[in-house]
């Protein structure tokens, strides 16, 4: 839970970064790799002025920071920062692909989300209520104990 409060405060610690919402907190169950414990999630929301390569950058160098120690894709990491969309850009470079490519089927960037903006629209896929429909979102709980403070 600290590294998401200080991964969250040293994303917006720097110009160019305005902060506009916050989603609650959110246990969610391992989708994909090895056996793992359950994830923390949460999503945020931003205005910036950075150009979208910089902005990567940004969240790179935040995992970096935060002591990001991981051996196997899709296996246990300390902080993990994806940029889900940037506005109505796409993007099919590797190194940023926008909007994430996997966003639309994980219910555990879905309901945070949701709950951040109750009327976010994912480009190209439609509104994330409607993609939370056909979702299943048994493996994603809400942690009311635990919350983030907006960035200073
Ligand atoms: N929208 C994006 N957000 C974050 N990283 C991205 C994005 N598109 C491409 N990447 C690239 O993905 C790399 C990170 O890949 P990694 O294997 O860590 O993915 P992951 O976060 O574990 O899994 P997933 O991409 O399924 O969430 C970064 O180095 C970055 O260049
Ligand atoms: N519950 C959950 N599962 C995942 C997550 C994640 O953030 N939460 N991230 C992944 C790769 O980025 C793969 N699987």
């Amino acid at each position: 839970m600290d590294y998401l409060q200080s991964g969250l405060d040293a994303l917006f610690d720097a110009p160019g970064m305005s902060f506009v919402a916050l989603s609650p907190v959110y246990e969610t169950d391992p989708v994909g790799g090895p056996s793992q414990g359950a994830f923390l999630n949460a999503v945020v929301i931003a205005e910036s002025s950075l150009d979208p390569r910089t902005l990567l950058d940004r969240a790179l160098g935040v995992e970096d920071a935060f002591g990001r120690v991981r051996k196997e894709h899709w296996g246990p990491r300390t902080l993990d920062v994806d940029i889900i969309m940037v506005g109505s850009l796409m993007s099919d470079e590797a190194e940023l692909i926008l909007p994430h490519p996997r966003a639309h089927e994980r219910a555990f960037v879905l309901v945070p989300w949701a709950q951040a903006d109750a009327s976010a629209v994912l480009p190209g896929r439609g509104s994330v209520a409607a993609l939370l429909a056909g979702l299943d979102q048994s493996g994603v709980r809400l942690r009311a104990d635990l919350s983030l403070e907006p960035p200073l």
